[in-house]
């Protein structure tokens, strides 16, 4: 009997998949847990990724694989040495997201704080073009921009023609998106000048959000609120957003109507 060889190669889908970061044994699961059912909700092709701190107990990691994630523990990430007084502490545990670039098994891969809730089927995010870092524009109109320039001045990057930005205090800042989603493309290289990078860079307020719009400014592009909608922008940009267009929602830790 004779066998037909296969020549042609298999077809190599592209390794895609949706990650988060948790860390601690406090409530956070929960909204890991929220955040898979919502894109099994929303059709998702992918799956969860979910690195974990070595301090996230057994029974939260067996919840989580419950739930059909993949479970996949770090090393934390920490600034330079006795710098993190420079950084609000509350933010510097989530300097470890950085590990996510070392998930090389994955060609594209679309991070998710554990504290947004995905409302609708946003995989078409995966055909981005490659070699850019997607992300929606933050607001610096909350509280806790109140040690930036930008909120001392009343200037948002939402609003750039409400407060323009000074002409005595140089150009203004670069477009600045909030790290809580973004689409990028593990890698190897990056993954390692990274680690190293933050070795050398004092950590400032806002952490890896900070770093992490340093080090791809010159590849980032903005996607529209539908994608990250953070819920300030209801009541401080309610005109940026097209309410009925919103896929993704970040229910970030300092809201606050003020
Ligand atoms: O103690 C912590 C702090 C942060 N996180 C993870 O890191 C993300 C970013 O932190 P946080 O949500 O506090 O930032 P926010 O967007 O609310 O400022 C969270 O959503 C979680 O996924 C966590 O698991 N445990
Ligand atoms: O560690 C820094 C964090 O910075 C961002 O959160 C901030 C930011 O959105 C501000 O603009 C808000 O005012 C604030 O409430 C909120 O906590 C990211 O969402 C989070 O994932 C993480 O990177």
């Amino acid at each position: 009997m004779s066998f037909v060889e296969i020549t042609e190669p298999i077809m190599n889908v592209p390794k895609r998949a949706y990650v988060t970061f948790l860390a601690g044994n406090g409530d956070y699961v929960k909204g890991v847990v929220g955040l898979a059912k919502g894109l099994r909700k929303a059709k998702s092709e992918y799956p969860l990724v979910v690195a974990i701190l070595p301090d996230v107990p057994e029974d939260h990691r067996q919840i989580l694989e419950s739930q059909g994630c993949i479970v996949r523990e770090i090393e934390p990430v920490y600034p330079p040495e006795n710098q993190t007084e420079f950084a609000m502490a509350y933010y510097v545990i989530n300097y470890s997201k950085l590990r996510i670039w070392e998930f090389v098994e994955y060609e594209k891969m679309i991070y998710l704080d554990g504290d947004i809730q995905v409302f609708d089927n946003i995989d078409h995010l995966f055909d981005a073009p490659d070699g850019y870092f997607y992300a929606v524009m933050d607001c610096f109109c909350e509280k806790t921009w109140s040690n930036s320039p930008q909120f001392t001045i009343g200037y948002c990057q939402q609003c750039p023609e409400k407060v323009q930005w000074p002409v005595e205090m140089g150009s203004p800042p670069p477009l600045y998106f909030n790290a809580g989603m973004f689409v990028y493309e593990p890698n190897l290289l990056t993954y390692h000048d990274l680690l190293e990078t933050v070795k050398v860079t004092p950590p400032t307020i806002f952490a890896e959000q900070d770093f992490l719009n340093m080090y791809f400014k010159d590849i980032y592009k903005p996607i529209p609120p539908t994608y990250n909608l953070v819920v300030a922008m209801l009541w401080r940009h309610l005109e940026n957003v097209d309410v009925d267009k919103v896929k993704v929602v970040h229910y970030c830790a300092a809201v606050s109507i003020s």
